[in-house]
């Protein structure tokens, strides 16, 4: 008999379903992980950006939590959009007393640029939720904020890498490229080495939810018992071919295709029902 592993993501919604809560379901079940869920905030947006936001009460989120942590403790968690000090200050004493990997995709604006999390906590995160991750997977301005210097390039994106490591104490973290100039080049440091994930860069609008994507993409395998590399490795290829083949739907920047990765060989555009 095959045993299944289970992912939780602690994070906010998206009805349109591109990114947040419903984009890393999806990738858990293309996965084949059983995907598990707690919600912060809800958020009405998109994939023309962010009308509104409802933060849900700090007791009823903590209610979330321990329903799903003392009956079904999952094999890795992910958190993205926690908006507030006191969401972080709770998600960190729940995940201080396990062991269970650990990714934290640090979600501060969305690409409409909306904010998702107060200035505050931009700074809180560092000392907070980061010490406690297996994996951080800042784009660069989230790495930017989280180090205080600037990155334009892949040098300076591993500064950033090991900052994050040896100085905020995450095991391991993964700088995208997605907004460097280029090749599309991802930089992990595990604390020991540097690893680069290079893929063609896909001229097209439709990145709605790249982040939520590639980073549920490592939870799954994290969960699955993979090396935080082979993680990144398989987070990186899905990503790609969720770009590659993305879906236009939506009058804005349309969300990735999260099952890409079956399409290889088709042609890049899919239709769409309108
Ligand atoms: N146009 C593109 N073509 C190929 N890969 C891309 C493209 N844009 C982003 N990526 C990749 O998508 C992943 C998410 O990166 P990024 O877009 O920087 O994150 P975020 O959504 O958090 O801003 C990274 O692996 C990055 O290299
Ligand atoms: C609820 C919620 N969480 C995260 C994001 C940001 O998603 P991301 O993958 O960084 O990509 P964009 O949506 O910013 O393109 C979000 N929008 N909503």
């Amino acid at each position: 008999m095959s045993k299944v592993a289970s992912a939780l993501t602690i994070a906010g919604t998206d009805p349109s379903g591109g990114a947040g809560i419903q984009a890393d379901l999806k990738v858990f079940q293309e996965r084949q992980v059983y995907g598990m869920s707690v919600i912060t905030s809800v958020v009405a947006q998109n994939t023309l950006g962010v009308q509104d936001v409802q933060h849900l009460p700090i007791d009823f989120i903590e209610k979330q939590l321990d329903a799903v942590l003392s009956d079904i403790p999952p094999q890795a968690v992910k958190t993205g959009m926690i908006a507030t000090v006191e969401m972080m200050e709770l998600v960190a004493s729940k995940l201080a007393k396990t062991t269970i990997p650990y990714v934290i995709d640090p979600v501060m604006i969305a690409k409409s640029g909306d904010s998702l999390m107060d200035i505050t906590s931009r700074q809180v995160i560092r000392n907070t939720l980061v010490p406690l991750a297996t994996v951080v997977t800042p784009n660069v301005p989230e790495a930017e904020s989280l180090v205080g210097f600037e990155i334009h390039s892949n040098q300076e994106a591993e500064n950033a890498a090991k900052v994050i490591v040896e100085e905020l104490g995450a095991k391991a973290a993964v700088v995208k490229g997605g907004h460097l100039e280029g090749e599309a080049t991802d930089v992990l440091y595990d604390g020991s080495s540097f690893s680069y994930f290079k893929a063609d860069r896909y001229e097209t609008k439709h990145t709605h939810g790249t982040g939520c994507t590639f980073s549920a993409a490592i939870t799954a395998e994290l969960a699955k018992g993979k090396s935080i590399k082979e993680a990144v490795t398989v987070g990186k290829d899905f990503i790609t071919d969720a770009i590659q083949y993305p879906l236009a739907l939506g009058n804005g920047y349309g969300p990735t295709n999260h099952w890409g990765y079956r399409l290889k060989g088709l042609p890049q555009q899919q239709e769409v029902l309108k």
